[in-house]
């Protein structure tokens, strides 16, 4: 038994503010939807790939990523990023475990993936997770309603790891009520599971802004370079 991967990388990129998808992007000869791929290429448990591409760049994906035997399709995307995973889930077949990964997020590592599976095996729901460094308030109008205790403030990132049938079943009630997600774990606490967290990585940043591209640089100067 093993997990199919969904990776959405059907966004503009426009806070990168570049002509083409910020995925293409190099970062140290590399491109970012490359070096996302690549690491879940490498696990084992990891069975298939599918990518979410902006429906005009379904035939460039194809291209570029050719030489991963683990993609097993690429699916047009939609408006948003939960439009997009949607398209997917409704082509999935085959598979107990869904991981959803951002295309944004090149710096996963082999082992908060493995960790991730283990525990969506112990628990139908789990998401990588790290401790708020700064103090989080709640905003209204530009002042503020409540200081929230910060010992239970986690920010979130992906994978997140549903059992197939879970993600489903909150997919398609989101769907039928019109609600829209930051995230996939969203979806699922609102249809009734409980989701778990389990510790991520800091440096599993998303590459979202020009600032990111030189954390990103330092991030693998760090890590000399070599794929973890
Ligand atoms: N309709 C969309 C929007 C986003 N994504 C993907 O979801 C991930 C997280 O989104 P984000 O980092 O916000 O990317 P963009 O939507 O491209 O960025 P922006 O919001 O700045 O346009 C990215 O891998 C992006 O390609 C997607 O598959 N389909
Ligand atoms: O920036 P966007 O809201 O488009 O996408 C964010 C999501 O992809 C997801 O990574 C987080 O919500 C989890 O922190």
């Amino acid at each position: 038994m093993g997990f199919t991967t969904i990776i959405p990388a059907a966004g503009q990129g426009k806070r990168m503010g570049t002509e083409i998808n910020k995925l293409f992007l190099e970062v140290d000869g590399e491109t970012i939807i490359r070096r996302t791929v690549s690491v879940f290429q490498e696990i084992e448990k990891c069975e298939q790939i599918f990518i979410a591409a902006h429906p005009n760049e379904v035939h460039l994906m194809e291209e570029h990523l050719k030489d991963f035997s683990k993609v097993a399709g690429v699916i047009p995307g939609g408006k948003e990023r939960q439009h997009s995973i949607n398209e997917v889930l409704k082509v999935l077949i085959d598979t107990e475990v869904v991981m959803v990964h951002d295309g944004a997020r090149p710096f996963i590592t082999h082992e908060k993936i493995n960790q991730l599976y283990q525990e969506t095996l112990k628990n139908n729901a789990v998401i990588l997770a790290v401790q708020a460094k700064d103090t989080i308030k709640r905003v209204i109008d530009g002042v503020v309603e409540e200081t929230y205790d910060r010992a239970t403030m986690f920010q979130v990132q992906t994978p997140q790891s549903f059992s197939r049938n879970v993600i489903l079943q909150a997919y398609n009630l989101a769907e039928k009520d019109g609600f829209i997600g930051t995230d996939d774990a969203s979806l699922v606490e609102r249809a009734g599971y409980k989701v778990h967290i389990t510790n991520g990585d800091y440096d599993n940043i998303k590459i979202t802004t020009h600032e990111d591209l030189i954390i990103a640089d330092s991030i693998l100067e760090r890590r000399g370079n070599c794929d973890v």
